[in-house]
């Protein structure tokens, strides 16, 4: 079999918006996405699916149950987050002006001191902040790894009012195309560290800013907040996302010497032809490198540079590249995340998302920050949208396998968190993009085992993918399938 070290982390990733919702009481109505996804206009522009929630799987109240079940499934790691809409539901309180330094708008240093730490923990939603010491007091009791997430796209609606930014007033609360909210950020992460580091392992900032970044302001079909197409909105975001993970980095460091990481959204980009090598490259300095070196250890500027002790690779599927000029490129749809089928125009399967199954991709994405970057990586996500559970056995395989060639050309993977669990609230998509290896049925709230839980427990109790699930390590053209 394929073995892995006996420390290598085989766990699941999960966000608050999406699992903790479910049991009426545990609604956390303060949030811009809560706002967004119950907007009339919204549902019938059918920019969002219509589904909520307070419908959803509910971990809030049945958390015991989530770990039984992944106790039970061999896992040793979870990464979750604190939302911030539940410990702050209305505001927090201000800092004092010597705590923040900002040159123009650009916030350069934040303190915080034992006087802040009082102050925010007597303004704290106190039975959020007790479930939250329940829930991660549960996972470490099953000795669970536990990988602390700042922010999982939710932000409290004091911080942002979608509605009012989608309707043009930026004179509100504006989110991450505010300076300010990168303050309140850094507060926000330095006290949750400050008030859980007792219990926690590992931490990341945030989940995915590039996609929090794109899909609010350029590529609003995703049905993301605030839905505002603006490109230099859009850069706004980006550079107080960078900042705001640099400044929620040095925070935590106050509280604690654990390592602080991010999380992050790849493709692997593939080129048309071998003529478009070049513009692979710059797909890839556009959507990854440029973001992350400002963070890692050669970064440009001394306020952001090395503050990166990990990395978490998020990897779902690939995007085939064309070149359209010698400093220019175009996605060419058919392949990947734009599969737009059941089959792709290479004939590999794709998911009920539509997005096509490239195994190979993971590796190609792990090579490469290994080599740029030299640092541990986590896979903080990888799964497929696949209610019957159709592909999902050769996915999760295929994407393990690929994981484990990485790391015997001497790529430092410590762990891979599958995403998910269980089902989930899918942001704009609803209910019906179902990704866990737990089938919920939202009704009963039951969990039930989908046949990849079985496959993916056999792996995390041997680290090894046995012999017998060979045939499950490449995935067969989906048009031998079909044909
Ligand atoms: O769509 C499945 C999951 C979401 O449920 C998670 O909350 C989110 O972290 C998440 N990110 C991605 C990757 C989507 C993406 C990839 C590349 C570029 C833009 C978006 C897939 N997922």
């Amino acid at each position: 079999g394929t073995l892995f070290p006996k420390d290598f982390k085989f766990g699941w990733s999960q966000a608050g918006f999406q699992s903790e919702m479910g049991l009426p009481g545990d609604e956390d109505p303060n949030s811009d996405w809560f706002v967004w996804v119950h907007d009339r206009d919204n549902i019938t522009a059918g920019l969002v699916s219509g589904d909520l929630p307070e419908n959803g799987p509910a971990y809030w109240s049945l958390y015991r149950a989530f770990h039984d079940d992944a106790v039970k499934m061999g896992l040793n790691a979870a990464r979750i987050n604190i939302e911030w809409s539940r410990i702050f539901p209305k505001g927090m309180p201000r800092p004092v002006e010597s705590n923040v330094n900002m040159e123009r708008d650009e916030v350069i240093h934040v303190d915080i001191d034992g006087h802040d730490l009082e102050e925010l923990d007597g303004a704290v939603n106190k039975a959020a902040v007790d479930r939250y010491r329940n829930i991660l007091e549960d996972l470490k009791s099953r000795g669970i790894f536990i990988v602390l997430n700042m922010y999982h796209w939710s932000l409290p609606l004091w911080i942002h009012d979608p509605i009012r930014v989608r309707n043009g007033d930026l004179r509100g609360p504006s989110g991450w195309i505010d300076a300010r909210t990168v303050v309140d950020f850094a507060r926000f992460a330095g006290y949750v560290s400050w008030k859980f580091d007792d219990l926690v392992d590992m931490y990341s900032t945030m989940n995915e800013p590039n996609v929090v970044a794109w899909s609010g302001y350029i590529g609003i079909k995703s049905g993301f907040p605030p839905g505002r197409l603006d490109s230099s909105l859009a850069k706004k975001a980006t550079s107080n996302l960078i900042r705001a993970h640099a400044r929620a980095y040095d925070a935590i460091k106050l509280m604690t010497k654990k390592p602080v990481g991010i999380i992050y959204a790849n493709n692997s980009y593939t080129p048309l032809t071998e003529k478009d090598a070049a513009a692979v490259e710059l797909a890839e300095r556009d959507s990854r490198w440029s973001f992350l070196d400002a963070v890692a250890r050669d970064g440009d500027r001394d306020d952001l540079r090395n503050r990166l002790d990990w990395i978490g690779v998020n990897y779902y599927s690939r995007l085939m590249i064309r070149s359209t000029g010698n400093d220019s490129y175009a996605v060419v749809p058919g392949y990947g995340h734009v599969c737009n089928g059941s089959i792709s125009r290479d004939g590999r399967p794709c998911s009920d998302f539509g997005w096509e199954i490239y195994p190979e991709g993971i590796y190609d994405v792990l090579i490469k920050y290994w080599s740029r970057y030299g640092i541990p990586i986590y896979v903080t996500e990888n799964g497929i949208a696949d209610s019957l559970d159709f592909w999902r056995p050769h996915y999760l395989v295929s994407h393990i396998h690929q994981v484990h060639k990485a790391m015997s050309e001497g790529v430092d993977v410590r762990g891979y968190m599958h995403w998910s669990l269980a089902d989930n609230y899918e942001w704009a998509s609803g209910f019906k993009m179902r990704f866990g290896l737990l089938q919920v049925d939202y009704a009963s709230k039951r969990r039930l085992w989908r046949p990849s839980a079985l496959i993916y427990r056999e792996i995390a109790i041997s680290k090894a993918i046995p012999d017998e699930f060979e045939h499950l390590t490449h995935v067969p053209l989906g048009k031998s399938f079909n044909s």
